[in-house]
């Protein structure tokens, strides 16, 4: 580990698959101990990533959540708390994708994904300030954002708002927690190759007419880099975000795309 990189105990949320897991390995790679969060129906997976973990000479620790119940959000910071003796990092990532044109998108479907994507975020930078707060030493708090926290993505205008105001979230959170010592940011991917653009892509291509693997292929033309985003290039981020390097860096939601958004 680098001299200035502290060991730290981390909780990354939505860590079965995808970002969330290779965000979990990296950090742990970087010699931090990492508890991983899911949901239950993951839970074979997420004690594999755990194992993984372990197997890298790191600690894990296994809280099951669903992160958008406030009983069980506070629950699983306990639970790391305790066996890990501590809590640093809290990474909100878990999140979930719905696709559908604005004119369709029922209140239940709008408040289902807002109570995963945005108050489970909140939960999750709550319960983790509270833990910080009493710990007495500061902390990072980082949220999943996405690109359209920054410039929405038509048929996906209710999970781009959740995006915004994680971003809007995570300023005013920067703001009122930085009197702790706790910095608060947010990571904005773009395309990433994942479970959840297998679903957008499904949908998407229902919507457009258009082939399975036709819309992600559409969708990554707008990369300039000219390649569809894998979970480690955002994990890389995320380890500087996680690192005593961002120290200086609070309320800030930072596109990680391979260049498709500029602002
Ligand atoms: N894949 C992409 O292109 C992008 C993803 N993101 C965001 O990154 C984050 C991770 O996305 P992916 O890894 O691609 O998604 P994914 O669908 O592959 O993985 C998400 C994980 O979150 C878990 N999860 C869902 N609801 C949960 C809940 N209520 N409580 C606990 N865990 C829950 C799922 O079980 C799953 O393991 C999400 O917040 C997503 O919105 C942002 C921009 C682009
Ligand atoms: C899933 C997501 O946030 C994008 C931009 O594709």
């Amino acid at each position: 580990m680098p001299a200035h990189t502290k060991s730290r105990v981390v909780l990354v949320t939505g860590a079965a698959r995808g970002i969330g897991k290779g965000i979990a390995l990296r950090l742990a790679a970087d010699g931090h101990d990492v508890a991983v969060n899911d949901i239950d129906a993951n839970s074979d997976q997420l004690k594999a990533v755990a194992d993984e973990i372990i197997g890298l000479g790191r600690r894990s620790a296994v809280a099951v959540a669903d992160v958008s119940d406030p009983e069980a959000v506070q629950h699983m910071v306990d639970t790391v708390a305790s066996e890990l003796g501590r809590l640093d990092v809290m990474i909100a990532n878990a999140g979930v994708a719905q696709v559908k044109p604005l004119l369709e998108v029922t209140p239940e479907e709008f408040d289902e994904l807002m109570s995963i994507n945005l108050r489970g975020v909140h939960l999750c930078y709550n319960a983790a300030a509270k833990q910080m707060i009493k710990q007495g030493d500061g902390g990072k708090i980082i949220g999943a954002a996405s690109i359209v926290a920054h410039r929405p993505f038509p048929l996906l205008a209710h999970y781009s708002a959740s995006k915004w105001a994680v971003r809007g979230l995570t300023q005013a959170a920067a703001m009122e927690w930085a009197q702790y010592g706790i910095t608060v940011n947010a990571y904005c991917p773009g395309i990433v190759g994942t479970a959840m653009w297998d679903h957008i892509d499904e949908k998407l291509a229902e919507h457009e007419g258009l082939r399975k693997g036709a819309a992600i292929e559409k969708y990554s033309e707008l990369i300039h880099l000219g390649r569809v985003s894998v979970p480690e290039d955002v994990a890389a981020f995320v380890s500087y975000l996680a690192s005593s390097d961002s120290d200086y860096m609070t309320g800030q939601s930072v596109m990680i795309d391979g260049g498709i958004q500029f602002s």
